[in-house]
């Protein structure tokens, strides 16, 4: 059952508060995994505003979204526009959006929508600055924040199981997700014991409905790792819309906030190996825990792809 405000955290008065929003943290990562923050600095106005920035840009013609992809054309897990997962009957289409670089300039939409890149950069950077409270870290680094958008579903027939969004869990360090009141559908699985397996023959999922005021939190695979598997990486999916329940178009923005490739990681009991987070996720894509993970290897090798990774933009350092 979904804990009421148990797993919401007030990251206001941080400074005075830090150590008791520390606790706050560690016990939620420890016990609940998926959590909520309020308090967090960003202004509703500016939340809406990113979201119709994107609403925008998943309304043009799809031929011009198209184009908004990366050189290896439309894969999805690499910068840019993909409708990939909605070709595969995943039906979802999003946009991974990162800090500038010689590969997003090539795909930022133009002068059909001049006003995204300026207040998605924007957007970036006001998560760039709460990330680093919620995490109690600050060496991280923004890597990319993935705008998905799930069309309206009325009068389509879905098959039973379908999904927006697969089980997966993410590979960074923590992820802010931006939901909206009104468009329900993430589900998580918690628990330590968890894997791949179980998720699917017994996994009980938990709706992580969007909160008022709240951005959801997850932990991603490298935090999972650098604290010893005492903070689980959680399972999650988007549900498609029951028969009764509302079938209009959801969106989603998540900003994933990472360590830097050449990062090593270490718990503080050493039970993994000291690794940079490139050499992390190499070793997880060459034996996938997850969906997302065997689709990259579909359609990547891990070469391939960590080659690809290594050149995704970063944002400021966080002094
Ligand atoms: O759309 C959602 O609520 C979840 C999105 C998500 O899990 C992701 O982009 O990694
Ligand atoms: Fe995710």
């Amino acid at each position: 059952m979904v804990v009421c405000d148990l797993n919401v955290i007030d990251l206001s008065e941080f400074a005075s508060r830090k150590l008791d929003i520390a606790r706050q943290l560690l016990n939620v990562g420890t016990e609940i995994e998926f959590f909520y923050i309020c308090g967090h600095g960003i202004a509703q106005t500016d939340i809406d505003a990113a979201f119709e920035l994107n609403k925008g840009l998943f309304a043009l013609p799809r031929e011009y979204k198209e184009t908004l992809a990366n050189d290896r054309a439309n894969k999805g897990f690499i910068l840019g526009y993909s409708a990939e997962r909605m070709k595969a009957g995943i039906l979802r289409e999003g946009y991974l959006s990162g800090f500038d670089n010689s590969r997003m300039q090539q795909i930022w939409p133009g002068r059909d929508h001049p006003a995204y890149k300026p207040g998605m950069v924007q957007f970036m950077l006001q998560c760039h600055e709460i990330r680093s409270r919620a995490s109690g870290q600050n060496w991280l680094q923004t890597r990319a924040c993935c705008n998905n958008h799930c069309p309206a579903v009325e009068g389509v027939h879905l098959p039973e199981r379908m999904l927006r969004s697969i089980a997966h869990t993410d590979f960074e360090i923590l992820t802010l997700l931006f939901q909206q009141v009104g468009q329900p559908g993430l589900e998580v699985c918690p628990g330590k014991m968890t894997t791949r397996a179980t998720v699917k023959s017994q996994g009980t999922w938990i709706p992580m409905d969007p909160k008022p005021g709240c951005i959801t939190c997850n932990i991603g695979d490298a935090l999972q790792y650098l604290s010893d598997d005492c903070l689980k990486s959680t399972y999650h999916r988007v549900r498609t819309p029951r028969p009764h329940e509302y079938k209009g178009a959801r969106a989603s923005m998540a900003y994933f906030a990472n360590v830097r490739n050449s990062t090593v990681l270490q718990g503080p009991l050493k039970k993994y190996p000291a690794l940079t987070f490139n050499n992390i996720l190499a070793m997880k894509l060459q034996a996938p825990t997850n969906q997302i993970e065997q689709k990259v290897l579909e359609e990547y090798s891990p070469e391939d792809y960590l080659k690809y990774q290594d050149d995704l933009p970063v944002g400021p350092e966080y002094e």
